[in-house]
């Protein structure tokens, strides 16, 4: 069975998330999905929604073979637990291919890294980001 991670942070889920999953589901057998710590965010604002929400939903999209929620300190714990074939990052995230490829081989983790797609907006109103989700319920609830 040739299984594929993907991963992130997945606080109030949109059609980029579904997309990016989607992507990944797609280049293997088994879609297995790291779900970010809140307490490991660290490159923008806290997540809303706390682990268990955040994993929960996500191991609920039907392309998610499994939501796996990330290891607190080393995040090639799951990796090695998994066993992917491939890694796929999504496509604005703030990792390096080469930099984590080397992590992996030094590491022995004999693991493809590769990069998902971005979704493109299809209506105007349409929002594919969690930052602008909240940006709006602010501006609307607030
Ligand atoms: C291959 C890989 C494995 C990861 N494993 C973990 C993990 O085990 N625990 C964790 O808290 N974060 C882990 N992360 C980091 C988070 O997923 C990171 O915050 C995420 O890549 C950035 O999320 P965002 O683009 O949704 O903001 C991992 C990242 C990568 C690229
Ligand atoms: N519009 C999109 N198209 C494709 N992939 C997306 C899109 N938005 C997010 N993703 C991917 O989903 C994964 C999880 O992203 P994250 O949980 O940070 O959501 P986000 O909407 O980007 O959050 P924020 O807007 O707060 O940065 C990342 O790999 C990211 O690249």
């Amino acid at each position: 069975m040739r299984r594929v991670i993907a991963q992130g942070t997945f606080d109030i889920l949109h059609p980029g998330h579904v997309h990016y999953l989607s992507d990944a589901a797609s280049l293997r057998d088994e879609l297995h999905v790291i779900i970010a710590r809140g307490e490991n965010v660290t490159h923008k604002p806290k997540p809303i929604l706390d682990d268990r929400q955040r994993r929960d939903m996500v191991a609920a999209l039907d392309v998610v073979d499994e939501a796996h929620l990330g290891h607190p300190e080393d995040i090639f714990v799951p990796i090695e637990n998994i066993d992917p074939d491939v890694i796929v990052l999504g496509y604005d995230q703030h990792h390096d291919e080469e930099g984590i490829k080397a992590a992996l081989d030094a590491r022995g983790i004999d693991c493809e890294v590769t990069r998902a797609t971005p979704r493109e907006q299809r209506h105007d109103d349409e929002l594919l980001s969690t930052g602008r989700i909240i940006d709006r319920i602010v501006e609307r609830r607030c």
